[in-house]
């Protein structure tokens, strides 16, 4: 079954906890963490202090988005804070191989990340040593965004290279997923959807995480 994300970008951070906690009873599996560094994208938004406020809030699996230019000197202090996977964009890392090695030597599952403008060649290199590939389907910055349909075949792409590779990385897609893009991005291969404003724009999350979640 397809995995879902909540990204909290849209949650109402003024009641944090209980609005993650909302989303982990309506049977969230990962909680999505931007971190975003006005300098890669347009917008400034959580730090490790963060992540590590909302660590004891919830059991699942803190899934942290990194929007940060050459994010090395940051990894570990999210990784302490209880990140459990972290994922940087190839487009933000000069020396993506050894970024990726830094987060797996914290003990933390490592992804690759790559914005709608970035052809799936740039990150075959790296694809043997990540546990997670991050497809952007809008351009990173903002929550409630719209859907970028062009990037579905780099969906089928990853999805042939795992074969390909015979390696074991999650296919996740990130921005302007609502239940009637969602239903495109299983077709094309995804396992993890990212949604913000399509579950916290609602207020019955658990309605809006199982109309996302049905095919
Ligand atoms: O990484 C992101 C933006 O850069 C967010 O995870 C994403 O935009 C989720 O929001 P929505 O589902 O509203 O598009
Ligand atoms: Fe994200």
């Amino acid at each position: 079954m397809v995995k879902i994300a909540p990204s909290i970008l849209s949650a109402d951070f003024s009641i944090l906890k209980e609005e993650i906690q909302d989303v982990e009873k309506g049977g969230a599996d990962y909680i999505h963490v931007d971190a975003m560094d006005g300098h890669f994208v347009p917008n400034l938004t959580i730090g490790p202090l963060i992540v590590d406020a909302i660590r004891p809030t919830t059991k699942l699996p803190l899934d942290v988005h990194l929007m940060i230019q050459n994010p090395d000197p940051y990894i570990p202090d999210f990784a302490k804070a209880g990140a459990d996977i972290i994922s940087v964009h190839q487009e933000a890392c000069p020396h993506l191989h050894r970024t990726i090695h830094l987060i797996k030597d914290q003990g933390v599952k490592a992804g690759v990340v790559i914005n709608p403008g970035t052809s799936v060649d740039a990150i075959k290199p790296i694809l043997s040593d990540v546990d997670l590939v991050l497809l952007m389907t809008v351009n990173p910055g903002f929550g409630g965004q719209s859907f970028i349909s062009s990037v579905l075949p780099k969906m089928k792409e990853v999805a042939q290279l795992r074969e390909l590779l015979d390696v074991h990385y999650e296919i996740e897609v990130d921005g302007g997923v609502n239940a009637t893009t969602a239903k495109l991005c299983m077709e094309a291969g995804a396992d993890v959807l990212v949604a913000g404003s399509a579950i916290f724009g609602q207020t019955d999350r658990q309605q809006a995480i199982q109309s996302i979640r049905s095919k």
